[in-house]
């Protein structure tokens, strides 16, 4: 079988969406599906041909990542990853893996991301697990509603989640660049936070709500939500089912959860992502009865390897020379001199004897702080040539906050 890669063109899209559909067996709503068409950018796109039928497809978003130390850093969003069942396991993704990373290294891109629909497609491409989400299950008859001082002045407004979208989104700006994973998204991208088709709604939930926080007379954070009800023979259980929760300020973000944990008729307070390290753990006297669970989140790839471990600062003086394999992007492949501190960082080529020997994964994994490298190390992932690099080089990596990406794509 041989398959022609092109980049899409307008007049084919709604064939290579229906593939996309397809090869996930499902079929979105009218509504989703209007909203990815739009966010799809011209000449990201490519499709794998068989003949006259599309039989691959793939995808990327510009954003800008928020890499630790702050900056906000080019990365290709790759999304949209499909094979058609007729032509699986014949080496179409393989094919799409190549001509994309090589499209993205001449666009000048240091960083690739993606989410995964199964974590064990990637890491051959050179993808690493990068960040993680809690998820959690609060039983509020349990456990006390947050009670932070100064949160009765903090001013609660239900509004419609499209009245008060500027607000939200101007809000989530403010706090992108002080959290590793974090997206600037480009424009439109607010609007799939709001996203509720009725269609996708399970039995009795309802819609999507938005409650928004003033203190100062100015937006300081907002909570998105909707609520499930359940009536038992015993009373109402319903759930609060939580979409995201920002808050510029720690006072308002008690309150935001205060008000969650006490909606009426509701037994559970819900998430699906939060920060592994958010604060409602300490807003709560029984964490325990979060019901805390972790999955991996957002796999990240250095492109340009140089370029992207030079682009993020490090919490401790670091000077190390890493051995590094790549044999998908072999540009990256050979031995680096890493410098950083917490004000910046150079990553140069050298001859120098190798101090840590790792694969581009492990460094894709330890890039945005969210796993060690000595965990790595102990998995027998991350090999120390010197004694004490290890170490060095694995505190240097982390980060205080831990990385966090908001949203799937
Ligand atoms: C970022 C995103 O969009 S994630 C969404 C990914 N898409 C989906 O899950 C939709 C349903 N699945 C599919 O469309 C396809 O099965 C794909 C895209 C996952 C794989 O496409 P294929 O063309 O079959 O993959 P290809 O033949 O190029 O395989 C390349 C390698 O990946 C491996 N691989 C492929 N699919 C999987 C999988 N689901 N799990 C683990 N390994 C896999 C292959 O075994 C092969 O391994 P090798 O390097 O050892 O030879």
């Amino acid at each position: 079988m041989t398959t022609e890669l092109r980049v899409l063109q307008p007049d084919e899209g709604d064939a290579w969406y229906g593939k996309l559909e397809r090869a996930f067996g499902e079929e979105e709503s009218a509504e989703e599906r209007a909203m990815w068409r739009e966010l799809m950018e011209p000449g990201r796109s490519l499709a794998a041909w068989d003949d006259d039928e599309i039989v691959g497809t793939a995808g990327a978003f510009s954003f800008g990542l928020t890499v630790p130390g702050g900056a906000s850093v080019p990365a290709a969003g790759v999304t949209m990853v499909s094979v058609q069942p007729t032509h699986r396991r014949r080496g179409v993704l393989r094919a799409m893996m190549r001509r994309q990373l090589d499209d993205v290294r001449e666009r000048g891109e240091p960083l690739a991301m993606l989410t995964a629909s199964e974590p064990a497609i990637y890491g051959r491409f050179g993808y690493g697990a990068a960040t993680q989400e809690m998820r959690i299950k609060v039983d509020t008859t349990r456990v006390a509603e947050p009670d932070l001082p100064g949160s009765d002045d903090v001013r609660l407004r239900l509004k419609e989640p499209a009245e008060a979208l500027a607000a939200c989104e101007a809000v989530y700006a403010r706090t992108v660049a002080g959290r590793a994973g974090m997206l600037v998204r480009p424009p439109g991208w607010d609007r799939m936070m709001i996203l509720d088709p009725e269609d996708d709604r399970d039995d009795d939930e309802g819609p999507l709500q938005c409650v928004v926080a003033e203190a100062g007379g100015e937006v300081c954070g907002y909570a998105r939500y909707a609520v499930v009800a359940d009536w038992s023979d015993a009373g109402p259980q319903g759930t609060v089912r939580v979409w995201d929760l920002t808050a510029t300020d720690p006072v308002v973000g008690a309150a935001l959860w205060r008000y969650l944990f006490g909606i009426d008729l509701t037994t559970y307070v819900t998430a699906r992502n939060l920060p592994v390290d958010d604060p409602l753990l300490h807003l709560v006297e029984d964490m325990r009865r979060c019901l805390i669970g972790l999955r991996e989140a957002a796999f990240v790839r250095p492109v340009e390897l140089g370029a992207a471990l030079a682009a993020r600062t490090y919490q401790r003086p670091v000077d190390t020379v890493l051995e590094v394999a790549d044999p998908f992007c072999p540009w990256n492949e050979g031995r680096w001199r890493l410098s950083g501190d917490g004000t910046g960082a150079t990553c140069e080529r050298t001859t120098d004897p190798a101090e840590l020997a790792l694969s581009v994964r492990e460094l894709s994994s330890a890039y945005l702080g969210g796993f060690t490298l000595s965990a790595l190390a102990g998995a027998g992932r991350v090999r120390e040539l010197r004694p004490g690099a290890l170490a060095a080089a694995s505190v240097a990596f982390g980060t205080d906050v831990a990385p966090w990406l908001p949203h799937e794509f």
